[in-house]
């Protein structure tokens, strides 16, 4: 779905990018994730062409971004920052069919439209009506989803669009994120510097480290076998471990008959298993399946042995 061929940018004497190649499928949840400054933003900056690489080749859809006009190729690509950039003398309303608008579609495509994709992303009518500075930040990122979201574009770019929400929210957008992806099959491109944000969302990560790409993987098998010491530091050592908890389920390491009292979901993760032991101060749960009978039970052992081969 979209090429990076080795691909560099410098500003002036300076390296951004360099010598970068990622191919990224359709549908993917791709998170590109590394410290401040390492050609994350630069890197969407070029795959919808608001710069040109210096070096290299960048094809969408099997196009070569060169050969495309630039405004209609942004128009197919969805693009969410952190700043939201709505325009604050817009209603919302207005600020989410504003990519439509431009494509010309009719009035009564375009209302039904911003009520779809405003149900979607479970923005009060209420909210439509009023201006970007009258919504809290969650609101108005949701709004900014829902822009970028509007002419159902393929390919959707998003640079760190939760990095100034507060836990709650940002938990909250995450889970929509993730709803939407599935349910809308689109390929996302999400930049963060976030590791718990880049675990939780993506079908694929790619480490960057001064403009070069230091190791690209699913969530799993990067803290599985992380690259070297960068990825092993960046995902934080000791808590990697931890993390991983959070990909495997309970039914998977389940066993034997359900004698303790307390119960979790067979479905949970090993890390939810774990938190709740430590909160009722037991070491072995019951699990249950959906309809709420016990069909089993784990161990504290169970969720620790064998981490690596998960
Ligand atoms: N328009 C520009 N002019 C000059 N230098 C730039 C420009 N844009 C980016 N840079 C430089 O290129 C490098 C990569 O920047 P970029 O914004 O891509 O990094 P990033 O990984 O997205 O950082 P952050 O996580 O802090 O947003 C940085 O050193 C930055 O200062």
């Amino acid at each position: 779905m979209i090429e990076l061929r080795g691909v560099s940018k410098a500003f002036g004497a300076a390296p951004a990018v360099v010598d970068l190649s990622l191919s990224i499928g359709r549908g993917a949840f791709f998170v590109l994730i590394g410290p401040s400054g390492c050609g994350k933003s630069t890197v969407l900056r070029m795959i919808n062409a608001m710069i040109a690489c210096d070096r290299g080749a960048i094809e969408l859809r099997g196009e070569d971004i060169r050969a495309m006009d630039p405004v209609r190729l942004r128009r197919g690509i969805g693009y969410v920052i952190q700043s939201v950039g709505l325009f604050p003398h817009w209603t919302i309303e207005k600020n989410i069919g504003a990519v439509p608008r431009l494509l010309g579609w009719s009035r009564e495509t375009l209302a039904a439209r911003v009520e779809e994709i405003a149900a979607l992303l479970q923005i009060d009518r209420e909210l439509l009506r009023r201006y970007p500075h009258q919504l809290s930040g969650g609101q108005q990122q949701r709004a900014g989803v829902a822009r970028a979201l509007a002419a159902d574009p393929d390919i959707v770019l998003m640079d760190e669009p939760f990095a100034a929400l507060d836990p709650v929210s940002r938990a909250s957008l995450q889970d929509e994120m993730r709803r939407l992806h599935a349910e809308t099959g689109k390929t996302f491109v999400f930049v963060t510097h976030d590791m718990d944000e880049a675990l939780r969302l993506a079908t694929h990560i790619a480490v960057m480290k001064d403009g070069r790409l230091v190791q690209t993987a699913a969530p799993r098998d990067l803290l599985n076998r992380p690259e070297d010491e960068f990825v092993r530091e960046f995902f934080g050592r000791e808590a990697m471990g931890l993390r991983l908890l959070d990909f495997v389920a309970v039914r998977d390491r389940m066993r034997g008959r359900p004698r303790a009292p307390e119960t979790i979901g067979a479905d949970a993760s090993l890390r939810d298993a774990l938190a709740l032991m430590i909160e009722r101060r037991c070491s072995r749960l019951s699990v249950t399946d959906g309809g709420g009978g016990k069909i089993s039970e784990i161990d504290i052992a169970d969720i620790i042995k064998g981490q690596d081969a998960t």
